[in-house]
């Protein structure tokens, strides 16, 4: 079937959501990553603003190709890269269908990689995109963007497969999908470490079904070395959802009990990214180069908005959770970030749900300054 997407047609095979990838026959297509994919473009526009002199894109995984042909549709001179036969050839059909011209290559990305640089490498593999980070860092000049629809390693709730592919121990709390975000960038950061570079965060977001970042690429060991000092541990409290963070390689303070509440239910995780996610800069830059045909325009702005204005802590709290956990009734957002902010502390909305929150308040602080009354 035919279908247009951000001002390209493109041809696909029967369309599959996002909870069956991986699965069925044909090339993979997903609809619901329109949304991720117009991120894409923008951000490639704004990077290219940035960055006037990066030229060539690599869409590693390309399977239909919609992500090359977009690229090819802003100006980038892309390579579509599929172990797919059929997907190679409905790449060069969709590329051919709106007049871009792009190399497509049936080959390994991996082994591609070993043999050509590119200024950006794109990698949207079925699952872990570990496999693919080395050749990734090794062979890209400038930027590197990667999604991981591996949720429950990442985030903790497959704790074997997460600390087997990603070299950490994440552990499934209440912020799981930061968690999982935080346990991806901490991988690729060290991945790139190995190769001198240093990958740094400048966009990120999050959905139920994957984690998606764009990491600038800096070819500097003392850079590489400064990233790496962002890197750490968080000890999380199972009862009252205290949490601190530590950074280092390994960690120093673990707590027997919670400080907070002495309950012997704390879990340690890490090395996770306990730096930014984003630079508020650039993702600003990149909501401004939302244009009308993007057909996700509106939900990108919004979630773009939120990760601009989002502060920097390593863990957010849920507000439905902790009014739970309190025993009392949630009230408006907007009514409990601001008695926050009343009290003095820093807090904004976060990027994770409706009442995902950050901010610089512990959660004894919390609960005082915004806890509503039980009979509210
Ligand atoms: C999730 S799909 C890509 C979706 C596509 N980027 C999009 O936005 O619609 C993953 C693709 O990776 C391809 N693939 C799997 N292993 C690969 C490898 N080692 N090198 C290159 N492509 C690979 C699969 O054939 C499949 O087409
Ligand atoms: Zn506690």
């Amino acid at each position: 079937m035919e279908l247009s997407e951000g001002g390209v047609e493109i041809d696909v095979e029967q369309p599959r959501d996002g909870t069956r990838e991986g699965s069925g026959d044909g090339v993979f297509f997903n609809p619901t990553m329109e949304l991720n994919r117009d991120i894409t473009v923008a951000v490639l526009r704004a990077y290219q603003e940035r960055e006037p002199r990066v030229a060539t894109y690599l869409d590693g995984m390309a399977a239909s190709g919609i992500r090359g042909v977009r690229a090819a549709n802003e100006g980038y001179d892309v390579t579509c890269c599929d172990t797919d036969s059929k997907a190679v050839a409905l790449a060069r059909q969709n590329l051919a269908r709106n007049d871009l011209d792009g190399a497509v290559v049936e080959r390994n990305v991996n082994a591609l990689l070993h043999e050509e640089m590119f200024d950006i490498v794109d990698l949207d593999p079925f699952g872990t995109p570990i496999p693919f980070a080395d050749a990734a860092f090794a062979q890209t000049r400038n930027m590197v963007c990667v999604t991981a629809t591996d949720t429950a390693p990442i985030c903790g709730a497959h704790l074997n497969s997460g600390k087997r592919k990603y070299s950490a121990v994440p552990r499934n709390t209440d912020y799981h999908p930061e968690m999982g975000l935080r346990t991806l960038i901490s991988a690729l950061v060290r991945t790139a470490a190995r190769y001198d570079v240093a990958a740094e965060p400048i966009c990120s977001h999050v959905s139920r079904h994957y984690a998606r970042t764009y990491l600038e690429l800096d070819h500097s060991a003392s850079r590489a070395d400064d990233l790496l000092e962002s890197l750490g541990f968080v000890h999380h409290c199972e009862d009252c959802l205290a949490r601190e963070h530590e950074f280092g390689w390994y960690p120093e303070s673990v707590p027997e009990t919670c400080p907070n509440c002495g309950s012997n239910r704390v879990v340690t995780a890490g090395p996770i990214w306990l730096g930014g996610v984003a630079d508020s800069e650039f993702t600003e830059l990149v909501r401004q180069q939302l244009s009308p045909e993007l057909g996700e325009r509106k939900q990108a702005d919004k979630l773009l908005a939120t990760v601009a204005d989002e502060l920097d802590t390593p863990t957010h709290y849920d507000q439905h959770r902790l009014c739970k956990q309190w025993g009392v009734p949630a009230n408006a957002m907007d009514e409990f970030l601001d008695d926050l902010r009343a009290a003095g502390y820093e807090a904004t909305p976060a990027q994770y749900s409706g009442t995902a929150f950050k901010t610089d308040a512990d959660v004894t602080e919390i609960r005082e300054a915004a806890a509503p009354d039980a009979d509210n």
